[in-house]
């Protein structure tokens, strides 16, 4: 480690501290060439005037559904003039009038009216400067699963989609993401729009820690001086990351644990910061975990939480407990326990000789799971 006994003020290890925000877009999306290409494949009739086919982006978080859209939108925005891409994160423009303020910024060129416009004047608005301009509109719905409440989901997209089927050369298409672990289109929505949305899956796994370091390098290439990170410590980073699931996590543990280093005027990251910071990041994951899991993986999940301490749970013991509250299966009850070993959130081992039996530990105590449903 190269000691820097006087750090000054006005220096800094960071080379450009964005780099490691999570909106920030990097220049290049890796490991996730597949995932653009069907993406593009779907968004190509726009470019010569059709309507791009609709597409749903499926992963759970931090797996880059939204980096990996958000990129080919600024490359359709910058290369083309007739598809005219329009982003809407639905976490912060979650009203019918809120999503569609947004898409008629971008085609109108100008805010609506502030009072007093419905939803459905705007998307009228909407559809006539898509008429008159003579161009293509590719709506992404970045994590869609936040206009599922109060039926938005259905009158946005009913709206949006019913454009195309009023005039048909109003052409729009339709990205949506979702880390939504169960979420059933044909269920959710209704049966005319989910069959008018016809969209197909884009799926986005789990990133593996080769995919992660090499997406945590460059990020460090770009983030902070040559030196500042040690190899050694990156493998430390990736291996948090991987347990943790989501590429956040890493990302928020640089950044800590740079501040950390600056902080105690060294000039490069030991291995104690990164511990010292993983104790917040890894909350980020249950966080984002937490807001999308369905209610009986939720409920599981408080269970396993409230039954730590003591000697390890089998899923025998825990399906016994379960039922003493809800009438369940031991199939379905067993889909929910894989589904949350699937996304980290804990550790299931399985006992080869008796067949389905499996230990279960929680990966986090049921207070950090208060703490972060608050
Ligand atoms: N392939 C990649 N290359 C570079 N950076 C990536 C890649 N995938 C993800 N990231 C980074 O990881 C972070 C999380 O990614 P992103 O927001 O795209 O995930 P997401 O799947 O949309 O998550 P959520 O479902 O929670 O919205 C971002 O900061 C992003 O820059």
């Amino acid at each position: 480690m190269i000691q820097s006994p006087f750090l000054l003020a006005d220096q800094t290890l960071f080379k450009n501290i964005d780099a490691f925000e999570f909106d920030y877009i990097p220049d290049q999306v890796i490991f996730r060439e597949e995932q653009i290409s069907e993406l593009a494949f779907r968004v190509r009739p726009g470019v010569f005037g059709a309507r791009p086919a609709s597409a749903i982006c499926r992963g759970p978080p931090g797996t880059g559904k939204t980096t990996t859209v958000k990129h080919l939108l600024a490359e359709i925005a910058e290369s083309q003039k007739r598809l005219v891409p329009v982003y809407v994160n639905c976490q912060t423009d979650h009203t019918r009038y809120a999503v569609f303020s947004r898409i008629y910024r971008r085609v109108v060129g100008h805010a609506p009216p502030r009072t007093g416009v419905a939803a459905t004047v705007l998307a009228d608005a909407i559809a006539a400067s898509i008429i008159k301009q003579k161009i293509v509109v590719l709506v992404c719905l970045d994590d869609f699963q936040y206009l599922l409440s109060e039926d938005t989901a259905n009158a946005v997209l009913y709206s949006l989609l019913r454009m195309y089927l009023n005039h048909s050369d109003c052409r729009v298409g339709v990205i949506l993401t979702t880390s939504e672990m169960d979420l059933d289109v044909s269920r959710v929505l209704e049966s005319g729009v989910a069959s008018s949305l016809c969209a197909d899956d884009i799926s986005f796994p789990r990133y593996t820690p080769d995919e992660i370091r090499e997406i945590l390098r460059i990020r460090v290439r770009e983030a902070v001086w040559p030196g500042v990170i040690s190899s050694e410590v990156l493998d430390l980073i990736v291996w948090k990351t991987h347990k943790a699931g989501d590429l956040r996590v890493g990302l928020d543990l640089l950044k800590r644990a740079v501040l950390m280093a600056e902080r105690n005027a060294r000039s490069s990251v030991v291995r104690e910061d990164i511990l010292l910071a993983y104790g917040d990041a890894r909350l980020i994951t249950l966080k984002k975990m937490i807001r999308v899991l369905p209610p009986g993986e939720r409920a599981l999940l408080d269970l396993i939480a409230d039954s730590g301490g003591g000697d390890p749970l089998t899923s025998g013991e825990l399906y016994n407990r379960l039922t003493d509250d809800e009438e369940i299966s031991y199939t379905t009850f067993y889909e929910r326990l894989k589904r949350l070993a699937e996304y980290g959130l804990v550790n299931l081992r399985i006992r080869q000789k008796k067949g389905r039996t499996s230990v279960i530990t929680p990966r986090y105590e049921a207070e950090e799971i208060q703490a972060v449903s608050r």
